[in-house]
């Protein structure tokens, strides 16, 4: 178990690292509306890599990657001080990923809860990085995004996008219709002994053209049991177009599904396919439905009733073919219950549901999953490992994996990256604080717990100086004498 000598071996796998992928030479970009973020920041990673360049404004990015390549780039979530919803941050990753769908994008944030987390590696994020940071743990964080992307330069792919095709569709922000990628081996690809009922099941009702509805918690493996199904599909020829609905702003929402015409709107510079024609004849996949508003749900259900999509601008009508497959980690039927969502529209969607259990439900899986993970990051790191120990199996048993299979999935790829032997043991593992967050309940107070611990530091750094502590942590003054008042500080 303990293996005291870990930290010297971590720095060995860090030198064996540097030296796979000269870190000298690699550029970095930050960007973070708060200037001494950015000068804090540079000041660690010139330490460690080739160039450092660091940027105020966000809308300088398109001419930034236009002009030059990083290597990796760090983007803050919250532009605005009182807001902490992210929701900048997930749109200039958007566009960071349009403009390069290879980059590297690590988003900073200092509300670094898990369900944020989950959404920027969904968006295609490669990973993320807690403000206040800890040293050794950003430069590590830079590190492995560059080695990532390094490797998948060398293997001509991005593992993003190997991901099995679960993640493609929604890290792939190019505007070109994703590709049905979702090939009939994919289904063999989804790893684990719990899942076969439902694998049965996928295989009577994908030849159907029945819209699907797939529930369960994030990363549980919605979108590959979508890609999936329409990969045993009669449209698997046809494409698979995946949307983060939850995603979108309201502003986006239209434009975004069902497209616009040159002069909609200020930025609509030529005529644009929305997803809906995009996926005309194949499958359409439509993520985070449980987080559409009353309205973005009206105009859904009336393009599925009819059956058409009328462009932003337009007043032409066009006929759309579509398979529907939605997901959600939301209870909709409590939606339903609380009116926050339409009960019509549910119905439209859910003819055939299935549901993905959380993976701390189904401890059966979790060897295959890890050595299917192991097997498939020894190769693509070029490292030794070649299993996992039964003490270490036993600890992933009594874990709760918040962040499900995903979760499972980064743990293991950071391991076979760092660890300094050929089986992996509880030592090359980093899990989350608690085992034992299971219950919703728990989960709150292990977010309560970081949330505290990062206020109490960032008071303790600021001596108690409200405007700076709120700054640092990209909270409003009123929020943070909220949290400060809730945590009785
Ligand atoms: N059964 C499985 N076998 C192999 N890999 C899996 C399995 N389930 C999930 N994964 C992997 O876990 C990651 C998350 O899966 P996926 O994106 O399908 O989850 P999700 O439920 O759609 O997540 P979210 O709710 O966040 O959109 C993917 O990289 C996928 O490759």
């Amino acid at each position: 178990m303990g293996n005291h000598s870990f930290i010297p071996e971590r720095e060995a796998t860090f030198a064996r690292l540097f030296y796979l992928w000269p870190m000298q030479e690699s550029r970095v970009l930050l960007v973070d509306d708060d200037p001494d973020v950015l000068l804090a920041a540079r000041l660690l990673l010139k330490r460690h890599f080739g160039s450092i360049d660091i940027e105020k404004n966000p809308e300088k990015l398109p001419f930034l990657l236009n002009n030059s390549h990083y290597d990796a780039i760090v983007l803050d979530m919250n532009f605005q001080r009182d807001v902490s919803s992210g929701r900048e941050g997930f749109a200039w990753l958007d566009r960071i990923l349009d403009i390069d769908p290879q980059a590297r994008v690590v988003l900073f944030t200092a509300y670094g809860d898990v369900e944020m987390a989950v959404r920027a590696m969904k968006a295609g994020a490669v990973d993320f990085v807690l403000k206040p940071w800890q040293n050794d743990k950003f430069v590590e964080t830079i590190r492995g995004a560059i080695a990532r992307g390094e490797s998948a330069r060398r293997t001509g792919g991005d593992e993003r996008k190997n991901d099995n095709a679960a993640s493609a569709g929604k890290n792939d922000s190019s505007r070109k219709p994703a590709k049905s990628t979702a090939g009939p081996s994919l289904t063999q690809s989804l790893v684990g002994p719990s899942l076969r009922p439902l694998l049965d099941t996928i295989s009577r009702v994908a030849p159907t053209d029945a819209n699907m509805l797939i529930l369960g918690e994030n990363g549980t493996g919605k979108d590959m049991i979508a890609r999936a199904i329409h990969a045993q599909s009669n449209r698997r020829d046809k494409p698979f177009v995946s949307v983060d609905v939850g995603a979108l702003t309201e502003s986006l929402f239209e434009s975004e599904l069902f497209g616009h015409v040159k002069g909609a709107f200020t930025d609509a510079r030529e005529d644009r396919l929305g997803r809906f024609e995009e996926a005309n004849g194949g499958t359409l996949f439509l993520d985070e439905i449980g987080n559409l508003t009353l309205a973005q749900q009206a105009r859904l259900l009336t393009v599925l009733q009819q059956r058409q999509v009328t462009r932003v601008g337009s007043n032409k009508a066009r006929p759309v073919d579509i398979r529907l497959i939605c997901a959600t980690n939301v209870d909709l039927n409590e939606r339903v219950a609380d009116r926050s969502f339409r009960q019509d529209l549910l119905y439209r969607i859910n003819t055939i549901e299935l549901v993905l259990p959380p993976l701390r439900q189904r401890p059966e899986d979790l060897r295959l999953l890890a050595e299917h993970f192991i097997d498939r990051y020894a190769r693509q790191y070029n490292r030794p490992v070649t299993g996992l120990s039964a003490a270490l199996l036993t600890e992933m048993k009594s874990y709760d994996w918040p962040g499900n299979v995903r979760e499972l999935q980064h743990s293991i790829e950071r391991a076979v990256i760092l660890a300094p032997g050929t089986i992996l043991e509880p030592a090359d593992m980093a899990f989350r604080k608690s085992t034992a967050a299971s219950s919703p309940v728990m989960q709150t107070m292990q977010l309560d717990d970081m949330e505290r611990q990062l206020i109490q530091r960032a008071m303790q750094k600021h001596q108690g100086n409200i405007t700076d502590v709120a700054r640092e942590l990209g909270l409003s003054r009123q929020a943070l004498y909220r949290r400060l008042e809730k945590f009785g500080m």
